[in-house]
């Protein structure tokens, strides 16, 4: 190397430093979050609204709103996805085999995930985007999801499968939802959390001792699956879904990603192991069904315990570039809101009486709150009591 060039190569390193140092730091700034959360709030209310307007369309052209709804569903989930791949810079590496890539949103499939981050799920919809299916992608969801605003409420109308996790409870209500995906007009992947709950050590050590009590190999990384809801998927969808997708999600460094993080703009390394099964080698019997994903979650296991002995799981990388549409829909959605934003703040200063200026102050932080209570559904430390219940220990 020329002395010009390495004079020129750190005289790079040594400007781009401090430019990088004020983007973090612009990035970890209260203001921008406020100014993110206005843009989602705002535009998620519109778009839940207009989602409203689509009622009456139901009863005339269902497959019409139902792809509208896609479209419209997208504009929601899309920016937070743009919050991972622009905003945090979030990559993600896909894991995978070359034979099965090409077949990666060009069908219908049942995605099975482990569950141990608090945002796996952004992490999930990062990959619907890249394979274009984000809009139409579905999950089986607790039901207390339902009632979170925006992202619940847009739920209702992309006919996400909801439950109580109770079996008694869900059975009819998960089949008709599940019956009502088979005329699905677009290409859809749903998205099963097997273990039913987030990871943690007491959900851990109590579940083992179920599979102790039903003579099955302990695990290391994954609570004992739930099986019903799988079973019944793999039936209810047969002839509509083409394959499973047995997926992996871990994180280098050892890191624990919060969506706090990526709101500060906090770069994370995530890896995701899928491999292709197809539906037809799945067993429709749901004494072997069951036995079937017992089987696998020890697999999973095997997996997980290899990523944290080496960081990286089995299986080529492929490369699977951001997409444009999830930045472009944000800069739309911001552009069309901020504008009017401005123009209200510098009327508030100019011409504000005190009563406008306490409702507008009043508005923010009603606003932040109901931000931060969103961003609570998604904390570990705050998450649900099932799976925790050593009661249910002595029913089995
Ligand atoms: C190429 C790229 C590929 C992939 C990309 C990855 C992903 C992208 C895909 C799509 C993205 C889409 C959307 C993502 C966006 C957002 C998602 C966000 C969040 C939603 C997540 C949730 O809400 S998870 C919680 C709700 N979901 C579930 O619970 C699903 C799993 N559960 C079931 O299926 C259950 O069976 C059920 C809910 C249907 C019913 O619950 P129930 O508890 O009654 O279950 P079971 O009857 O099955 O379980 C009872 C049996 O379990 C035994 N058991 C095990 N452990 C315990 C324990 N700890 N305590 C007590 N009992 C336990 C028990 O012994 C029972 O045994 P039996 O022998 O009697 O069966
Ligand atoms: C573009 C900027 C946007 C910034 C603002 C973001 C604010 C929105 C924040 C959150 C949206 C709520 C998403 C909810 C999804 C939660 C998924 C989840 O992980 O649920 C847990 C469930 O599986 C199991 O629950 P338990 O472990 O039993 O308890």
């Amino acid at each position: 190397m020329l002395q010009q060039d390495i004079d020129l190569s750190l005289r790079g390193r040594w400007t781009s430093i401090p430019s990088m140092g004020l983007l973090q730091l612009l990035k970890s700034q209260f203001l921008c979050h406020l100014l993110l959360c206005y843009v989602f709030l705002v535009s998620g209310l519109l778009v839940n609204l207009l989602q409203l307007c689509t009622l009456p369309l139901w009863a005339i052209n269902r497959q019409l709103a139902r792809k509208i709804n896609c479209r419209l569903g997208y504009c929601i989930s899309s920016q937070m996805v743009a919050l991972l791949e622009w905003w945090s810079g979030t990559e993600c590496t896909l894991y995978t085999d070359p034979e099965s890539y090409p077949l990666y949103g060009k069908e219908n499939a049942i995605v099975i995930l482990n569950h141990n981050f608090e945002i796996d799920f952004l992490c999930g919809w990062t990959f619907c985007e890249r394979f274009g299916v984000l809009g139409t992608s579905k999950v089986m969801a607790k039901k207390e999801l339902a009632y979170v605003p925006l992202i619940g409420w847009m739920w209702y109308f992309q006919e996400i499968v909801f439950c109580k996790r109770k079996w008694e409870d869900d059975r009819r209500t998960v089949i008709k939802s599940l019956h009502n995906l088979r005329d699905y007009p677009e290409n859809f992947w749903f998205l099963m959390f097997c273990e039913g709950t987030r990871f943690t050590e007491k959900k851990h050590q109590i579940s083992m001792q179920v599979a102790e009590s039903k003579g099955l190999p302990k695990l290391k990384h994954h609570l004992l699956p739930r099986t019903k809801g799988f079973c019944v998927s793999v039936q209810s969808l047969r002839g509509t879904v083409t394959a499973v997708y047995d997926s992996t999600l871990n994180f280098k460094n050892n890191e624990t990603p919060t969506l706090r993080g990526i709101l500060s703009g906090k770069k994370y390394y995530a890896d995701l192991y899928v491999r292709r099964i197809p539906l037809d080698s799945i067993p429709e019997d749901e004494a072997e069904c069951t036995a079937w994903l017992h089987k696998l979650y020890q697999e999973k296991d095997t997996f997980q315990e290899q990523y944290a002995q080496t960081g990286s799981f089995p299986g080529p990388v492929m490369s699977l570039a951001r997409r444009p549409w999830a930045l472009l829909n944000w800069l739309f959605w911001a552009s069309v809101l901020l504008y009017p934003l401005l123009l209200l703040l510098l009327w508030l200063l100019q011409a504000g009486s005190t009563l406008t200026v306490v409702s507008s102050l009043t508005i923010c932080v009603v606003g932040s709150v109901a931000v931060r209570w969103m961003i609570g559904q998604t904390e570990i430390n705050r998450g649900s009591s099932y799976g925790n219940k050593e009661t249910l220990l002595n029913n089995n």
